[in-house]
């Protein structure tokens, strides 16, 4: 099976629509964000608050490259994006699935998770990062809506949108 990386903002679901489809599959299933605190040995929380964002955003692409290398299903973190070069990296050896949701939706989702540290930002400018990424996650190859839906039926559209590919 190709490689498939699946992007969104925060609270998509990509973590946890990955999984699943891991599970469905059986198709090796790797998280960016959970890599990152692997390799790194502490919590993404701890690595914003000793090294602060950039710092995170060189492991953050680093780990992708590793991730990129070695296939499977992959959920990355919602900024991933934010690098042009990660874009065209993931565009070039993935079939990339963007999981789509309203932002209230989403903020209803993550707003009490204390593990993301960007989550507990004031929600204007969480909104304002959400609108200045709809265009980066729109370069995906296929997009989904995850709002409306249950876990399940999130899966059974990523399996569709891989059957039509
Ligand atoms: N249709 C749906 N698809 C995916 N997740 C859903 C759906 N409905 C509700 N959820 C819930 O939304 C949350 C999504 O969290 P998850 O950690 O998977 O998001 P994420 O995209 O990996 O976020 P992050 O960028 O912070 O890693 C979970 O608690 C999940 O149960
Ligand atoms: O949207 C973001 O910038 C982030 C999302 C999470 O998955 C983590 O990668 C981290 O908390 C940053
Ligand atoms: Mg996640």
């Amino acid at each position: 099976m190709q490689t498939i990386v699946l992007i969104g903002f925060m609270g998509a679901g990509k973590t946890t629509i990955g999984k699943l489809l891991a599970d469905k599959t059986g198709v090796h299933f790797t998280d960016l964000d959970q890599y990152i605190e692997k390799q790194a040995g502490k919590t993404i929380k701890d690595i914003f608050k000793d090294s602060g964002e950039a710092e995170f955003r060189r492991l953050e692409s680093a780990a992708l490259k590793d991730l990129l290398s070695r296939g499977g299903i992959i959920s990355t973190g919602g900024g991933v994006v934010e690098n042009k070069k990660n874009v065209e990296e993931m565009l070039m050896h993935a079939f990339v699935i963007y999981l789509h949701a309203d932002f209230e939706t989403l903020y209803e989702r993550i707003k009490q998770d204390t593990a993301r540290p960007l989550a507990s930002l004031d929600k204007e400018l969480l909104q304002k990062r959400y609108t200045n990424r709809l265009p980066l996650y729109n370069q995906a190859h296929a997009r989904i809506d995850t709002a409306d839906q249950s876990e399940e039926q999130s899966v059974e559209l990523v399996l569709s949108e891989l059957n039509n590919a």
